[in-house]
């Protein structure tokens, strides 16, 4: 028997960070936006645990136990005191350490899988902590939609979308390591006084009126200095998005993805077109939003 669960990429529409915790993390007014650009992992009772990965971007996946969807199967066979001999399969279309949330759709979607095949009876509110445990942006890959999350992103409250947003994304070679960004933004605020982070009303009420030109005026990525600083070929990226006709440029997260906000689904597929020949990027996807979260096919 296998089950197959669909799991959808992220854009943070406001990524607002405060200043390191002790611990290292740092708290966040996080909006998560889920997109349509999605994953696949398939579960199979297996002799082992094993774990395969297809696609585009197949080789810069890790296939040991750090991969989030092996992570995930153990946590929760930890939990049910069930065994974690399965075979998890990814087929992957998000890109890979592109700030896209990819490794935390897999865990979701593993840890979703593997649940609906062992019957752990497990409530939605445990698996969303087992979620928080795997990491930060996980509880978000399984809820969708969209939803501010604070703390370290991992305390989500759904927010209302009142419409469809059309996005591209300029996919960059090679990927950025989100604790490099973190650091790096460490780094530049060293001298500043960081503010406490908080949700910005404009754009929760642009989000939730579906109002793509307040969406656009509104969003923020604190990281995007960071990312800029450490990857400063994305500045090209975002002018030649803005020069396509995006309503609005930013970072994903942290990065190197780079969205565009259009205005409408064509002007997406001609932004995406035009994107692809400017030379800035690796390659161009386009999606709209908000999508459902982790879904049983
Ligand atoms: C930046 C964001 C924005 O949504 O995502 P990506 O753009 O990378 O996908 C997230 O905050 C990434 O979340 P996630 O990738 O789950 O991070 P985790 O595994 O929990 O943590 C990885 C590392 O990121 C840093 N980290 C993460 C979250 C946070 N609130 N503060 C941090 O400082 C820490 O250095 C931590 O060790
Ligand atoms: N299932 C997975 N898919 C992709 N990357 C994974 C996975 N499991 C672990 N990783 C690791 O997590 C890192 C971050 O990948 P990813 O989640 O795709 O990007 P981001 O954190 O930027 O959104 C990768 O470099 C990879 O080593």
């Amino acid at each position: 028997m296998s089950v197959t669960v669909r799991v959808p990429a992220k854009v943070n529409v406001q990524l607002a960070v405060g200043a390191a915790r002790p611990d290292g993390f740092h708290d966040l007014a996080n909006v998560f936006l889920a997109v349509g650009l999605y994953d696949e992992v398939t579960v199979t009772e297996a002799d082992e645990l094993r774990v395969t990965c297809s696609g585009p971007d197949a080789a810069q996946v890790p296939l040991d136990r750090t991969n989030l969807a092996a992570r995930a199967a153990l946590a929760l066979a930890e939990r049910y005191g069930r065994d974690a001999r399965v075979h998890l399969h990814i087929a992957k279309d998000i890109p890979v350490a592109g700030g896209m949330a990819g490794g935390s759709a897999d865990g979701a979607g593993a840890l979703l899988a593997c649940d609906a095949l062992w019957g752990t009876g497990a409530s939605r509110d445990e698996l969303l902590g087992i979620c928080a445990e795997l990491g930060s942006d996980v509880p978000f890959s399984l809820v969708g939609g969209a939803a501010l999350g604070t703390g370290r992103g991992e305390r989500l409250r759904p927010l209302e979308v009142g419409g469809a947003f059309h996005w591209v994304f300029a996919v960059a070679d090679g990927g950025l390591s989100t604790p490099a960004v973190y650091a790096e933004f460490d780094r530049l605020t060293a001298q500043a006084d960081v503010p406490e982070p908080a949700a910005s009303e404009d754009l929760l009420t642009a989000l939730a009126k579906g109002d793509v030109h307040a969406l656009a005026a509104a969003l923020s990525n604190d990281l995007q200095p960071a990312a800029l600083s450490l990857r400063p070929s994305l500045a090209a990226t975002l002018a030649a998005g803005r020069a396509a006709g995006a309503l609005a440029a930013l970072v994903s997260g942290s990065g190197p993805t780079t969205a565009f906000l259009a205005p409408d689904a064509a002007a997406a597929t001609e932004i995406a077109r035009t994107l692809q020949t400017s030379g800035t990027c690796r390659t161009t996807r386009a999606a709209a939003s908000p999508a459902p979260g982790a879904t049983l096919l």
